[in-house]
């Protein structure tokens, strides 16, 4: 999904595998893809510890995705790739890299990893709709919103910690915790692939946390705006990472939204912020999904 080809030495070209129901680009695929933009044009040694991204305007799913990057800066330690995300000829996404060498340290601390259940006790997310779709009670157009999201072959695997206040079927505080992988394998050693997977990762279900106390409203229109990530250890994101998310700010049709990706040793892999633009409507009784 993140594979891109290499037309000119910093110009790469992306297409998409999965588009979200809203028929714009989704946007982990685009920064995913631009961090690998950014990292091929760095040296082996370099790993990345931060990107910072806008998303300027929708991606447009009918055509590929044009990544140009230029080498705004290599240091000793610290080096800076800047990457334009370009449809018809104009820009989608602006990001910002940065890649550092390995610096060892003896200043080493982390917030412990939150107590939850392990992903073997828990459900994923398809066993959870085929459940639901069993009960006998359920409404059609819940019926139709769950076979969507069935439908919706989305290249991560997921096991919700609380699966009401995942789906929203119950108003809660704005924290949603879930156990994420990338499908499929891909292997130890390529860190700079396991980042651009865990940025993939990190943008979906992390803006809707901003709607958990809402169950009241529903999304008439939703998307990020910038989006920020850091990486802090070694990871695997082929396997099982607890996604910690939660939004400590909304007002003013935007809400701002953390996450945190956890190794299941407890140790904190990766911090993300998002800010996005949420407009809402309020759900009528029938339309809860
Ligand atoms: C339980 C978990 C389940 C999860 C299930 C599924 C999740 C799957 C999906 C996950 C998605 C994750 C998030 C994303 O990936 S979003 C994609 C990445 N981000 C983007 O694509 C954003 C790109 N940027 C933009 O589109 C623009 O910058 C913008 C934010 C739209 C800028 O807005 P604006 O300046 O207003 O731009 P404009 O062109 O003027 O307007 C766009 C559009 O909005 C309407 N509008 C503007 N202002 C208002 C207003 N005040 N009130 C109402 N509507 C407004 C405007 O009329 C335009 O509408 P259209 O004409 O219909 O386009």
């Amino acid at each position: 999904m993140l594979d891109l080809k290499m037309l000119e030495v910093l110009e790469l070209r992306g297409t998409h595998h999965w588009v979200p129901s809203a028929q714009r680009l989704f946007g982990g695929q685009i920064i995913g893809q631009a961090l690998v933009a950014a990292a091929k044009s760095v040296s082996d040694n370099l790993y990345a510890h931060s990107l910072h991204c806008y998303f300027v305007r929708p991606g447009d799913p009918t055509v590929p995705v044009l990544y140009q990057v230029d080498r705004t800066r290599d240091g000793r330690s610290f080096t800076v790739r800047s990457v334009k995300a370009i449809q018809h000829g104009q820009p989608i996404l602006i990001c910002q890299a940065s890649f550092q060498v390995l610096q060892p340290s003896p200043l080493q601390h982390q917030f412990p990893m939150p107590v939850v259940p392990q992903p073997e006790d828990l459900l994923t997310v398809e066993e959870l709709i085929q459940r639901y779709l069993s009960q006998a009670d359920l409404t059609e157009s819940a019926k139709q919103g769950l076979n969507k999201l069935l439908a919706n072959e989305v290249p991560i695997e997921m096991k919700p910690v609380s699966p009401a206040h995942f789906y929203r079927f119950a108003s809660g505080e704005p924290r949603r915790l879930f156990w994420a992988r990338a499908r499929g394998y891909i292997g130890e050693g390529n860190m700079k692939l396991h980042c651009c997977v865990a940025a993939y990762v990190s943008d979906y279900a992390l803006l809707g946390t901003v709607l958990l106390p809402y169950s009241k409203y529903k999304a008439r229109f939703i998307a990020s705006l910038d989006h920020a990530m850091w990486f802090h250890s070694t990871f695997r994101s082929d396997e099982w990472m607890l996604y910690e998310c939660v939004s400590p700010w909304a007002a003013s049709s935007r809400g701002l939204v953390e996450g945190r990706l956890w190794r299941r040793d407890g140790v904190l892999a990766a911090s993300c912020s998002q800010e996005g633009v949420l407009r809402v409507k309020p759900v009528t009784e029938n339309s809860k999904l």
